[in-house]
């Protein structure tokens, strides 16, 4: 896939993010047969049903967003992709999440085998306190390969887009290297275990501009590749890179508890464009969140 069209980066005067502002033009992908196929999700952390009633589809070798006001059960739904959630206590799923057909939550299914094909990047850069080489080889050795670790390591730096910045000091610390270069070897470091999917959790928040653009254009061209699910708080980055957006709020039930939900989920273009609810209009005009 190529970079055809550097378009505006900003909203509209109104403060709509608007399709003009979408970077990579390229076809949205068909859903086919959807990698994730989450229906009736509800989360809970101990009694609190934190998110409800979820139905989402991702589509392979796409970029899905999540979009929404803090608190809405973006990362929570996130996390349920790859059984992240299965580590914090108390929490629990209700509902179901399929991959390829498969329960996920299933009595069967090796979490630790969810997270080698489901890999997940972080909001903050988490190198390991090792060599940047090292970074990117744990997985493998972890795995047992012990062969053809370099070419391991050369192909993972090159996918992540740092092989030219990094390879005449693979034995440098992995903290020499800056935010966003370390953001980029956490991509490496995720592709190396040979994922089909990879979920980023706000992964540019902790960077500038310019090594924020770099991750785009990344995972524009990791797409090609891999199933990408994108939670982020920047509504232009998600018109910018995505081909779908889930967008969630947080409403208050009878009882009082706040709780987080899905609104709408289309094509990027028509949830900026021509939303379906209110809520999203508001949204993504800047009237709340
Ligand atoms: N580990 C946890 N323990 C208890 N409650 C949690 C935990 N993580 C999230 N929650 C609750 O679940 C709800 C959804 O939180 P979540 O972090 O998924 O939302 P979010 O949309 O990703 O928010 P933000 O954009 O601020 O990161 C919130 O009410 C939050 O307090």
């Amino acid at each position: 896939m190529s970079v055809s069209n550097t378009a505006s980066l900003s909203g509209t005067e109104t403060g709509r993010v608007v399709p003009d502002t979408i970077r990579y033009n390229r076809e949205v992908p068909g859903l086919g047969d959807p990698v994730f196929d989450v229906s009736g999700l509800s989360v809970y952390y101990g009694d609190n049903k934190a998110v409800r009633d979820v139905d989402l589809k991702v589509g392979p070798r796409q970029i899905t967003a999540m979009i929404g006001p803090s608190g809405c059960g973006k990362s929570t739904v996130l996390r349920t992709l790859n059984r992240m959630n299965d580590l914090i206590p108390g929490a629990r799923v209700e509902g179901e999440v399929t991959y390829h057909g498969e329960d996920l939550y299933g009595p069967e299914v090796d979490p630790i085998e969810v997270r080698r094909r489901i890999g997940m990047v972080f909001q903050k850069p988490n190198p390991f306190p090792k060599s940047i080489y090292d970074n990117v080889a744990f997985g493998p050795r972890i795995m047992g390969v012990r062969n053809g670790l370099d070419e391991i390591v050369e192909e993972s730096l090159t996918k992540a887009a740092l092989w030219d910045e990094v390879k005449d000091k693979l034995k440098a610390s992995a903290f020499a290297l800056s935010g966003g270069q370390q953001q980029r070897l956490c991509i490496a470091r995720a592709i190396a275990v040979n994922p089909e999917v990879i979920l980023m959790d706000e992964p540019c928040s902790a960077l500038d501009p310019i090594a924020t653009l770099k991750i785009e254009d990344l995972m524009y061209e990791l797409a090609s590749e891999y199933t990408i699910v994108i939670v982020t708080h920047n509504m232009q980055q998600a018109a910018r890179v995505s081909d779908r957006t889930a967008f969630f709020t947080a409403g208050v039930d009878d009882g009082g508890d706040r709780y987080g939900s899905l609104v709408e989920f289309d094509e990027t273009a028509t949830i900026f464009s021509k939303p379906s609810d209110q809520r999203t209009e508001d949204y993504i005009s800047g009237r709340f969140g």
